[in-house]
């Protein structure tokens, strides 16, 4: 079977970053795809001479490669959806800032992708990115809102180095990230998000307790992953770009493929799960398999993770009401 998959925002730096791996077989392997790459009329020059350059690779389970600035002629058919293309956050800005300029991007893009195919998985990449897939959700009331996701496997994947990194430096052992297992990421991609380690655990033990250093977990852990993106932009004066676009294609990756019983974070569809109000997209930490993903229940939440989860999901319904004030929800 060959799957279509639309990218926004193709000739933009993470598109530039994302696409020659996805033709390369990073979450198809070498299953054939046909890529469908969507840009402003602007920009469109700039994709020509992208999609030369894929030609260029010769890519052997690249079929085909379209290239429109219509998002309807862009999702029509499409079995997944990756929406990068939006204005990035600059220097100073907030994301908050970005919900007027991005609100309408995906009001009609939302509206377009109902001319996909009814099973189609969209990932929101495109800040903020959770009111960003929560906008896009309500333009298309036919597809079902669990396939609406959003993005905070960078935060998670940002998460598991800053862990690793310390562990190593704890134990005197060399850490793998692949050692860590249970950290989540919880509320929006933000400066508010909060990743979470009260679960986690290192080769089978409590990572907070290797780690037994709570100030460090509260005063530099947290808010260094929830400041990575604003650190980026202050270091190469441009947004995360090769990064987004690893994480982007990890999250479709397991989503479509799995997480072998693994936890990821997603930003997804609450239906009130741990006091998260129902109908906002939020992060949680999920467990991927059968083409789905659900989200991890039964956990207890300490009242650190608790005051974290309450402050970002406080943001997240602020974002919401903005862009019902904006007239795009
Ligand atoms: N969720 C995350 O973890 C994460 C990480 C990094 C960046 N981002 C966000 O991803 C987005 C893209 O970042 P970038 O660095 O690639 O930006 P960029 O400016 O390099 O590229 C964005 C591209 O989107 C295109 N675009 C704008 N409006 C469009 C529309 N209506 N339809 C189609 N394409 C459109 C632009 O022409 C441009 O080519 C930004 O919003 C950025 O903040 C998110
Ligand atoms: O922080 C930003 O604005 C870019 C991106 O969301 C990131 O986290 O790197």
């Amino acid at each position: 079977m060959t799957r279509t998959i639309a990218v926004t925002g193709a000739a933009g730096q993470i598109g530039y970053s994302l696409l020659f791996r996805l033709a390369a077989g990073f979450v198809y392997g070498d299953e054939p795809i046909r890529l469908r790459l969507l840009e402003i009329p602007q920009a469109m020059q700039a994709l020509e001479g992208v999609v030369m350059e894929l030609d260029d690779c010769a890519f052997t389970q690249l079929e085909a490669v379209e290239i429109t600035d219509d998002p309807a002629t862009a999702f029509d058919g499409v079995d997944a959806a990756l929406l990068i293309g939006s204005m990035p956050r600059k220097k100073g800005m907030e994301r908050a800032d970005l919900l007027q300029k991005n609100g309408e991007i995906f009001s009609t893009q939302g509206r377009a992708l109902e001319n996909a195919a009814g099973h189609v998985k969209v990932v929101v990449t495109g800040n903020p990115a959770n009111t960003n897939a929560l906008i896009a959700s309500h333009h298309a009331p036919d597809i079902p809102k669990t396939q609406f996701t959003a993005l905070t496997r960078l935060d998670h994947n940002r998460a598991l180095s800053q862990l690793a990194a310390k562990a190593t430096e704890v134990t005197g052992e060399p850490v793998q990230v692949q050692d860590l297992e249970r950290v989540a990421i919880w509320g929006n991609h933000s400066a508010t998000q909060y990743p979470d380690i009260s679960h986690a655990r290192l080769t089978g033990r409590p990572l907070a307790e290797v780690i037994g250093d709570e100030a460090w977990v509260a005063d530099e852990f947290v808010p260094t992953v929830a400041k990575r993106g604003a650190a980026i932009i202050a270091a190469r004066g441009a947004s995360s770009a090769a990064s987004a676009a690893h994480a982007t294609l990890e999250h479709l990756r397991d989503w479509e493929h799995g997480s072998n019983g693994g936890w990821v974070s997603m930003a997804v569809h609450s239906q009130g799960e741990y006091d998260v109000p129902a109908g906002l997209v939020s992060s949680f930490p999920v467990v991927c398999a059968d083409g789905g993903y659900e989200i991890v229940t039964g956990l207890e939440v300490d009242a650190f993770s608790r005051k974290h989860i309450d402050t970002s999901v406080a943001e997240l319904q602020a974002e919401r009401e903005t862009a019902q004030e904006l007239g795009v929800l």
